[in-house]
């Protein structure tokens, strides 16, 4: 153990991370020790009571410094140096050289467009696993130019990726305020408290049904649990790369989730059907059998394009609001247009 951790008072290290505190209690009740430094503590622990609650001094020690380096790498400045991330092509499906050779700048949202099972989850799978020319499609991925380093690759702290599946299943038995503030703790953050309502305001402005602080996690809906994400990633994540499998679902608003992510200074990635997603991004990167067909810029008549397209949207959410609300639509607004 260093020697840093040693001296820590328990008391210090305790409030640092719910998890630690949980831990430490479990070995032993904290309230007559906490004054002790970590060291001394672990020395005066009963063996049968630890072994009783299924720990060891040793295993307890690993844990703490595993628990404290995580957070420290998950820390906001722990990736304040990203700046790029170059993709190089590998190959196509029928093992045809792909021409691929971008660069995306910190700030840049990329949609990925193409056919069913042309590769777009396939891409997003390479940049998460920051491939180097060991997945199907043998791409490289470089970080500001370069191969990152196997620590950044393989530790158990790779958190320069963030990735948001389309399935998001939760499995511990938490409400949405105990789960935030965990991870407002564990990220260290200023004022977690107000990060936590922010983050839970947010969810609920981009979910189609509002949720309370109080609801289980596991007792959200496909949608709720998507937006709470999508908050939690945009406000919380400390992940400067951000990829989306597609935001499907359950009436999220979409284009305010984008909005969300694109102001925070990410790298956003997000593999889509949806055209008001597709043409929302800086580029769109079309796929097809496996490789990189094209790399398109938005144009300006494409956002003007794109506007008309949202309007029609909002149409189609509003419809949609007063369908589940068990409202007729006769008397929707007339300035719609065209379609009704
Ligand atoms: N360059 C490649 N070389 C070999 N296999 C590939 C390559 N690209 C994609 N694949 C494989 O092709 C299959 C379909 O790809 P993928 O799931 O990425 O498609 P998709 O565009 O995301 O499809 P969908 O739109 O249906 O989600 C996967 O098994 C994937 O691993």
């Amino acid at each position: 153990m260093n020697d840093g951790l040693r001296e820590r008072r328990v008391k210090e290290l305790e409030a640092l991370h719910p998890e630690i505190r949980h831990l430490l209690n479990r070995a032993d009740p904290l309230a007559e020790k906490l004054e002790l430094p970590f060291g001394r503590w672990l020395e005066s622990l009963d063996p049968g009571r630890l072994s009783e609650a299924g720990l060891d001094a040793e295993q307890l020690r690993a844990r703490v410094e595993a628990i404290l380096s995580q957070a420290q790498a998950s820390r906001p400045d722990a990736h304040a140096a990203l700046s790029s991330l170059t993709l190089k092509g590998g190959v196509d499906k029928a093992g045809k050289r792909e021409a691929l050779d971008l660069e995306i700048k910190v700030g840049e949202v990329i949609c990925i467009v193409g056919p069913t099972g042309s590769g777009k989850s396939r891409l997003l799978g390479d940049i998460e696993s920051l491939a180097q020319g060991d997945s199907p499609s043998g791409r490289t991925v470089l970080v500001n130019g370069a191969p990152p380093d196997p620590s950044t690759r393989f530790g158990s702290n790779r958190r320069l990726v963030a990735q948001l599946s389309q399935n998001m299943n939760f499995v511990v038995d938490l409400s949405v305020l105990e789960f935030l503030t965990m991870h407002a703790a564990c990220r260290s953050v200023g004022s977690p408290a107000s990060v936590v309502a922010e983050v839970i305001a947010c969810a609920n402005e981009l979910a189609g049904e509002r949720f309370a602080p109080e609801t289980a996690v596991t007792q959200l809906s496909g949608g709720q649990s998507r937006a709470l994400m999508i908050a939690d990633t945009a406000l919380l994540s400390a992940s400067p790369i951000v990829l989306i499998d597609e935001i499907e679902n359950a009436g999220i608003d979409r284009s305010r989730a984008l909005q969300l992510l694109i102001a925070r200074e990410k790298i956003v990635l997000i593999s889509t059907h949806d055209p008001i997603l597709a043409l929302m991004g800086n580029k769109r990167i079309v796929v097809g059998n496996g490789s990189v067909v094209d790399i398109i810029e938005t144009s300006y008549l494409e956002r003007w394009r794109l506007q008309e397209l949202q309007r029609l949207d909002a149409c189609i959410m509003d419809v949609r609001r007063r369908l589940r609300e068990g409202k007729r639509i006769e008397d929707v607004d007339s300035s719609w247009g065209p379609p009704f």
